[in-house]
């Protein structure tokens, strides 16, 4: 991901990711690192600007591009792994939680913080968090809206190793590809599959019962206010 600041998701973004991992299928792909350009954060989540007073419309499309970036993502044939050398909230969390192995440094912030942003995670951004690290644990960490840090993260099971800094981070994602290497593609993917296909048939077959609750969501005043007061307490914080 290359969009600095933060690697925030707005429309443009989540379009540009799903038709690299169209690319990167048809292309045959044996494998893939999702990564950051930035130093200190993975991915800042969705972009919050797409949510403050949008048109209807835009507002529609920027949630059905998230849904088809994250439905590619987590079915994705070839193995996936997250080198996360930086921050990970809400939706960057996500990001990670989709890939199939996770590898992060030090003093990185990761987790489904929504509820403490007054916003709600939804069902599928918590069902990936209690497959990866089970339903007790996801309980928790969602209703509290937990920020795990990097021990937390590795001891909850969230992440799967700790490396130094970025460049050991990308050589474990990429000790983790080695590994996958020899196994029999149509099986591997066929596994795969089986463990994720009831998480993703379930926003599959209710894409636009989800997409109409981001819609009612977003669009209550008192939302809409919340949103506001971040967005400047976020811009207040870098001024
Ligand atoms: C019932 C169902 C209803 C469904 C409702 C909606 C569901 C929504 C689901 C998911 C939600 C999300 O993903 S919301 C996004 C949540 N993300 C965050 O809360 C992260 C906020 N950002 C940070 O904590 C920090 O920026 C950082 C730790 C990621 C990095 O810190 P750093 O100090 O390096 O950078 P700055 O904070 O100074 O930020 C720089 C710059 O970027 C802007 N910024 C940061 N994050 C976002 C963002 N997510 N969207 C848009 N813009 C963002 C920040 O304002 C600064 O901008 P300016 O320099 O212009 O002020």
């Amino acid at each position: 991901m290359n969009r600095p600041p933060v690697n925030s998701l707005n429309t443009e973004h989540l379009e540009q990711l799903h038709r690299a991992l169209v690319r990167l299928e048809n292309e045959k792909c044996r494998g893939m690192i999702l990564s950051s350009s930035s130093p200190t954060v993975f991915s800042a989540g969705l972009d919050i600007r797409e949510m403050y007073k949008p048109e209807l419309e835009k507002a529609r499309k920027f949630w059905r591009t998230l849904q088809d970036m994250w439905l590619k993502l987590y079915s994705t044939p070839y193995p996936t792994v997250a080198a996360i050398h930086g921050h990970a909230p809400a939706g960057g969390c996500l990001l990670a939680l989709s890939c199939e192995y996770r590898v992060i440094v030090p003093n990185v912030k990761i987790g489904l913080n929504e509820t403490q942003l007054g916003i709600v995670a939804p069902q599928w951004f918590q069902d990936c968090m209690r497959n990866v690290i089970g339903e007790r644990q996801a309980e928790k960490a969602l209703i509290a809206g937990h920020m795990f840090n990097t021990e937390q993260a590795l001891q909850v099971g969230l992440v799967d190793e700790v490396a130094a800094d970025k460049a050991a981070c990308i050589a474990r994602a990429e000790a983790f590809l080695a590994s996958q290497a020899n196994l029999p593609l149509l099986a591997r993917k066929t596994v795969k599959l089986g463990f994720r296909n009831s998480t993703l048939s379930r926003l599959m077959t209710g894409r636009e019962a989800d997409t109409k609750i981001f819609i009612e969501y977003i669009f209550q005043p008192k939302v809409q206010k919340g949103i506001e007061l971040y967005l400047q307490s976020l811009s207040k914080k870098s001024g």
